[in-house]
């Protein structure tokens, strides 16, 4: 068993009480199985059989195995592992659903063994299958955007010189984190080792991210889309939802904090981020590389985690790559440093200004299209999630050309995100096989009647706006109306 393949160990306790359950076999029902919903409590159902996960903390995957804790994770197990991991639920193995306690209806049911059949069939066609000159060429045109910006810097005194070379970097780090994002999802390499070093490469030492950090928050996200957490202690939400007092995607949202005050209130920070959140957002997404950086930072040295769940995981079993990711990030600051100090030429303040420009450019850029792929979409409570399809398409919306922006550029700024909907779907499948899929996805949508959205760069970012004006208007409305009477 090896790193990124197969669990290292399993988790004694847990392995014990499953092989003490197995031998009395039960039949669970629905809601029996649903109130195990916490990581030291945990029970998922894969395809009507039942599992004890109870303080797995060293799942392969990591902690956001108890996302699903409590339900069903049929759909999210078979869109993340390689086929070879089935193997191991044996181990876990307590007992059967009985299927009547679901409540589902024929139609229902249809549904979700149609939209099983499609993956199978998606299979069949080689749509999980990555063309290896795709990458070749995507490596090298990003190589020359590298050499490029690192060229101009050595040989040229000129400020606009610079500013071209440190947009350049900007683009150079935003497409290596569609090359991370693809290794690490493990569309490039069948070996899922091989995809974590392609990971490190491109997350690590061309990104400065943590792998790790990154694998915890983006999986998380995956698996519960647009969720809001059923409460605090339940590890059910999405991370990438999770941006408040800053940014609030719902009024529940911006209301959540008023928990943490003793009189209930909202705090002025609250009050001020949320009340102009409308305005803020680009200014906040220029910033939001510098909190990626300093969260990885904390991950690969150890010194903290984003959340109490990766935090556990990270005291139960380490790091995956302790020196490779330490060693990604020595090479990424080293490299950084010395391209923006012109190679010990430029003063503090010219260095100063070269890498925040091109590491907030690049913020930016990822920020935009991570906002377009969910921002303004649905968001659910975990309690009242539908199903893996449903979640994963009415949360999402794809970017398509428009607005005098072609086609093949939303396809190269967005490294294939811009097919974000059958990316969450499937997400390993390779982007250069997402539009052959989306051609599938968007027929079966429409054939069950399933609300399938796509828009331009353009709409897309008013939409956003407008969704995060729209709910500091309520939230605006709210505080005032249950402020202090005079
Ligand atoms: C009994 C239940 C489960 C078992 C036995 C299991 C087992 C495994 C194994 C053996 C791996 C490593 C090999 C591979 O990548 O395919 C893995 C990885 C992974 N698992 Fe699970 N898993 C379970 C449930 C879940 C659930 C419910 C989720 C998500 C909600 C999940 C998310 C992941 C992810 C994201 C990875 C890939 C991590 C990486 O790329 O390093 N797993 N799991």
């Amino acid at each position: 068993m090896g790193k990124g393949g197969e669990a290292p160990f399993i988790n004694k306790k847990a392995s014990e009480a499953a092989d003490a359950a197995a031998t009395t076999k039960k039949a669970f029902t629905l809601e029996e199985v649903s109130k195990h919903r916490f990581p030291h409590d945990a029970w998922v159902i894969d395809n009507d059989k039942v599992y004890d996960v109870s303080d797995w903390y060293e799942h392969p995957g990591g902690a956001v195995i108890f996302t699903h804790a409590g339900d069903d994770m049929t759909d999210i197990f078979a869109a993340f592992h390689a086929a070879g991991s089935r193997n191991m639920m044996k181990k876990f193995y307590i007992g059967d659903l009985i299927k009547e306690s679901t409540n589902k209806d024929k139609r229902q049911l249809d549904f979700e063994r149609g939209y099983r059949d499609l993956r199978a069939k998606l299979m069949v066609l080689g749509m999980f299958r990555s063309s290896k000159a795709f990458y070749v060429y995507k490596y090298l045109t990003n190589i020359g955007i590298w050499a490029l910006a690192n060229y101009l810097v050595a040989t040229s005194d000129s400020p606009v010189v610079h500013l071209i070379s440190a947009s350049l970097i900007a683009l150079f780090m935003q497409q290596s984190g569609w090359l991370a994002h693809d290794h690490l999802h493990h569309q490039v390499f069948k070996n899922r080792h091989y995809g974590d070093y392609g990971g490190l490469l491109w997350g690590g030492v061309a990104q400065g991210y943590s792998i790790q950090w990154w694998k915890n928050k983006h999986n998380g996200h995956h698996a519960v889309t647009n969720l809001h957490s059923s409460s605090a202690a339940a590890q059910d939400g999405d991370p990438d939802i999770d941006t408040m007092p800053v940014l609030a995607w719902s009024l529940k949202q911006a209301q959540s904090y008023r928990e943490l005050s003793a009189d209930g209130s909202d705090s002025a920070i609250t009050k001020f981020f949320i009340g102009h959140q409308a305005i803020l957002y680009a200014p906040i997404l220029l910033l939001a590389r510098l909190s990626w950086m300093r969260e990885s930072f904390k991950v690969a040295f150890g010194l903290g985690a984003a959340t109490e769940n990766a935090a556990e995981e990270m005291k139960r079993k380490g790091l995956q790559f302790p020196i490779g990711e330490k060693v990604a990030l020595l090479l990424h600051y080293t490299w950084m440093i010395a391209l923006s100090t012109g190679f010990g030429r430029f003063s503090i303040l010219h260095s100063l200004a070269y890498f925040l420009f091109g590491t907030c450019a690049c913020g930016f850029l990822l920020g935009v299209v991570f906002g377009l792929g969910h921002n303004g979409m649905a968001t659910y409570d975990a309690d009242a999630r539908p199903d893996f399809w449903k979640l994963q398409v009415t949360t999402t919306r794809n970017i398509i050309g428009g607005h005098g922006i072609p086609q093949f550029m939303v396809d190269w700024l967005c490294g294939g995100l811009q097919y974000q909907v059958e990316h969450h779907l499937f997400p390993t499948i390779p982007r250069h096989n997402l539009p052959k899929t989306h051609e599938f996805v968007h027929s079966f949508c429409k054939e069950w009647g399933v609300t399938y959205h796509a828009t331009d760069l353009f709409d897309g970012t008013v939409e956003v706006i407008k969704h995060l004006q729209n709910v500091s208007d309520q939230f605006v409305v709210d505080f005032v109306m249950d402020g202090p009477t005079m």
